[in-house]
């Protein structure tokens, strides 16, 4: 999606999958396309240079994955929703072990919006020629998360096999090296790597999501599937998301709720909470309701009582928030939480 032009992938019409370039129609109304979308097209299809054909139709999406500006949706900018993309099948939050460091609150942060999602995660851990994934899988021991591990010399088959026949979008905050692992994945998508990604300039002149066809594997006929990029996307706000579906985030405490009373907040507060006993016996990790109860908190629109400033500031050279896409795709606070 360029500047109210989308390309469009004919499904099903070759193995060469030929595209069209396409505008909205205006009977659309004020439903938005985005990318994942299947969509019906009128008008000249032939996908010709100068050819351009009409969206009339968005079938209805198998899932869809939304974000808001902020956590709090008693505020203007937290009612603010954005679909990010439509029909993916799965979430991959793109963490490096190190330089930057994991940061499990982003990473619960993509857990919740994936289950709220109804779309399965997988955890993808760069730079581990750096560092190794012990403390960060030890916290997501109960939950089962499937991850794969990337170092720049070793292959790519076991995420590859992963993303094959499914549409998997890709999350991560700056520096963690998903421009360089897309490129592995798909050498001719060309991200920009370690800079400002080429806004306004080269061919992704835009911040928004792009959907790339994986290559086709060696001797395999299976679907390689697609990947979305989220160039802007740096974090999901999830205002959106109920406090109830929050927990969703957290498979591990949602098994100590059951002794909670009725409509319990889940809140350090709430003195009859059963999450406090739950961690105390050990059955879950303690930093995990940690995490759930800074979100809730900052669902309530009450600042993070760590403090932690963002340490990349409000104005990170390398996100391209500011020259954005003003449909609002990039995240214009670049929350990295
Ligand atoms: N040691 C090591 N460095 C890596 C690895 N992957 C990427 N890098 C480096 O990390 C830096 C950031 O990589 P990028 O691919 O630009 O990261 P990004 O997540 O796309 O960040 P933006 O470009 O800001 O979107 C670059 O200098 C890469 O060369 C890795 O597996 N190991
Ligand atoms: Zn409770």
């Amino acid at each position: 999606m360029d500047r109210g032009r989308y390309t469009c992938v004919l499904a099903g019409v070759g193995a060469d999958e030929p595209t069209v370039t396409a505008m909205r129609a205006r009977e659309l109304g004020r439903k938005s396309v985005v990318v994942g979308d299947r969509v019906g097209l009128v008008g000249d299809t032939s996908g010709a240079p100068g050819a351009l054909a009409r969206i009339v139709r968005i079938e209805p999406r198998r899932s869809v994955l939304r974000r808001t500006a902020e956590d709090d949706a008693s505020t203007a900018e937290g009612r603010l929703e954005r679909v990010v993309v439509a029909n993916a099948d799965q979430l991959v939050i793109v963490s490096a072990l190190a330089d930057p460091p994991p940061r499990t609150g982003f990473i619960d942060r993509c857990l919740v919006a994936a289950y709220d999602a109804d779309i399965e995660p997988l955890l993808c851990l760069t730079k581990a020629d750096l560092a190794g994934p012990e403390a960060v899988l030890d916290y997501y021991t109960e939950l089962e998360l499937p991850y794969v591990l990337i170092r720049p010399d070793s292959p790519l088959d076991a995420l590859r096999s992963l993303l094959a026949g499914r549409l998997s979008v890709l999350v991560g905050h700056s520096g963690v090296g998903k421009s360089t692992l897309v490129n592995r994945l798909v050498p001719e998508a060309e991200r920009a790597v370690g800079a400002v990604s080429a806004i306004g300039r080269g061919r992704h002149t835009s911040t928004s999501a792009v959907a790339l066809r994986l290559p086709a594997l060696p001797g395999a006929d299976d679907d390689p599937g697609w990947i979305v990029d989220t160039p802007g996307v740096r974090s999901f706000g999830l205002a959106h998301v109920s406090a109830e579906s929050l927990l969703h985030g957290f498979p591990d405490l949602v098994a100590a709720t059951v002794d909670c009373p009725a409509n319990c907040p889940h809140t350090a507060d709430e003195a009859d909470c059963a999450l406090g006993a739950w961690v105390a016996d050990g059955r879950a990790d303690p930093r995990r309701l940690a995490s759930y109860r800074r979100l809730l908190a900052s669902q309530a629109g009450e600042p993070d009582p760590r403090g932690e400033p963002d340490p990349r500031g409000q104005s990170d050279p390398r996100d391209p928030r500011g020259q954005s896409d003003p449909r609002g795709q990039a995240d214009p606070r670049g929350r990295a939480e």
